[in-house]
């Protein structure tokens, strides 16, 4: 037995010796590191609907309430739930998961949940962890602007390190040798980085829970207790999904589909988002997530081909009273209209591109100030259709060309085995961006070719009269 699946099975021992119940006739925990996907849960056997898989007792989880450290450090873990601190902030969820990571990872044999810190990574595949050269495969991408090693290394410098730096009679265990200061940045690093990937948001028994219009439960309590969750985190995930995590008395993980094959794997939901946030949190990349794709486009390039398009300058259109460059609004999202999975976890409605709704909104509004301040520039209807379409593909076509390779490159690129993971990864999301501008750009062309045709049909249908 090789030591990752010694390991494994000193974890599944530790597991059920903590309460935990799994249902080894029907699951097993399997070696999923070729197809790098770690750790995951497999199915033994065909499994029924509505299945309990396995069951998490709550005192198994490691959060605040069940680790010694908040009852070692009261001042530093009341405030976290408290605040009202005046002078400083008081540390949040995810500071305090951190640190009891941090706590229990020093302890070693000490800790009681060693054997399940045994199986959590040590490395990790999020561009967090890139090196210049990785990162540069994601230019252009929303990623750009979103990874922020830099602010996190300030957080954790400032609010994380100290704790564990002037408490060392807690956090290590007597005769253990301490860590320096950039030591324990780095452990904060890892442990920042597991918590992002692996931590659930834990819903109390008898919190405010509501149910949202596709079943999904959400609960919309304002401070969450985050908790890592031995055996639940073992699951993989993806955009479809074929099981989910009950919080109850237990945690207790249940199959939603009746055509749960062996073999098949027992995939969670961590929510739908785009390919770009999956690699940004966890680290990997699936073809499905991809329906949930997204774009930035800045303000400044749909001022500047509004300017352009109309003949004006973009001062003129700031003395209008055009508002579209507001410093303080986001860029402008496109994305699919990609509708919710159904209680079975799959996703049955196809994802389109129907829309820009904000982007749209405001550059109607844009259009209407310009038609009072300067009628001569929007003569009728039909120019301020034209303008609009103009403006729109501009900004996509501007965008498209903004990522260093093209589409057909990235899918050339695709079609080779020799890439890195990382690179792969990179491809996956820049070639879903421009899918998503490509599919953008094919649908204002149809939706041109469509007015074109209205304006054509009109004075026929009055001719006709
Ligand atoms: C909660 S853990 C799941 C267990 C993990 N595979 C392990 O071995 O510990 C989340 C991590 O698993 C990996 N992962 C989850 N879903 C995946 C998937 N569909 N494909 C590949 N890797 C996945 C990612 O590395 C992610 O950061």
């Amino acid at each position: 037995m090789d030591d990752f699946q010694a390991a494994t099975e000193r974890f599944l021992t530790w597991f059920k010796s903590m309460g935990g119940e799994f249902r080894e006739d029907l699951i097993k925990i399997q070696d999923l590191r070729s197809k790098g996907a770690g750790r995951g849960i497999i199915a033994k056997s065909d499994i029924p609907e509505e299945c309990t898989l396995f069951a998490i007792p709550r005192s198994a989880i490691i959060n605040v309430e069940t680790s010694e450290l908040a009852k070692k450090l009261p001042k530093v873990f009341e405030a976290a739930f408290e605040g009202d601190d005046e002078d400083t902030e008081p540390i949040d969820a995810w500071e305090s998961l951190i640190l009891v990571m941090i706590y229990e990872h020093l302890q070693g044999e000490k800790s009681q949940w060693k054997p399940y810190l045994d199986i959590l990574p040590t490395n990790f595949d999020t561009p967090m962890f890139w090196s210049e050269a990785e990162l540069k495969e994601l230019e252009g991408t929303v990623l750009t602007h979103k990874i922020g090693k830099q602010s996190s290394d300030e957080k954790l410098l400032s609010r994380v390190v100290p704790v564990v730096m002037q408490s060392p009679s807690i956090f290590y265990p007597k005769g253990s040798s301490q860590l320096s200061e950039s030591e324990v940045l780095s452990l904060a690093h890892r442990m920042g980085s597991t918590v992002m990937a692996y931590a659930f948001d834990l819903e109390n028994e008898e919190d405010d829970i509501e149910e949202e219009e596709d079943g999904w439960v959400v609960d919309k309590d304002a401070q969450r207790m985050l908790g890592m969750v031995p055996m639940a985190d073992i699951l993989n995930a993806d955009a479809d999904f074929n099981a989910h995590v009950n919080h109850g008395e237990k945690l207790e993980v249940t199959s939603l589909r009746s055509d749960t094959k062996a073999g098949d794997e027992i995939l969670n939901y961590y929510g739908a988002m785009p390919t770009s946030e999956v690699l940004r949190r966890y680290g990997y990349a699936t073809p499905a997530y991809s329906r949930y794709d997204e774009v930035e486009i800045p303000r400044s390039a749909v001022v500047q081909a509004l300017a352009t398009a109309t003949g004006l300058s973009s001062s003129d259109l700031t003395n209008m009273g055009v508002e579209i460059d507001n410093e303080d609004d986001d860029d402008f999202i496109i994305e699919r209209e990609s509708g919710a999975p159904n209680e079975e976890g799959r996703l049955i409605e196809e994802a389109k591109m129907e829309e820009f709704p904000e982007l749209e909104e405001e550059l109607k509004d844009a259009l209407k100030i310009i038609k009072k301040k300067k009628p001569e520039v929007i003569a009728d209807k039909r120019k301020r259709d034209d303008i609009a379409n103009t403006v729109l593909k501009q900004v996509l076509l501007e965008k498209l060309a903004a990522y260093p390779t093209s589409a057909e490159e990235d899918r050339a690129l695709l079609e080779k085995s020799d890439i890195s993971h990382r690179h792969r990864m990179a491809i996956q999301v820049r070639l879903g961006e421009k899918t998503l501008l490509e599919e953008a750009l094919a649908m204002l062309k149809a939706r041109t070719t469509e007015s074109t045709n209205e304006h054509v049909e009109r004075p026929t249908k009055k001719a006709r009269k």
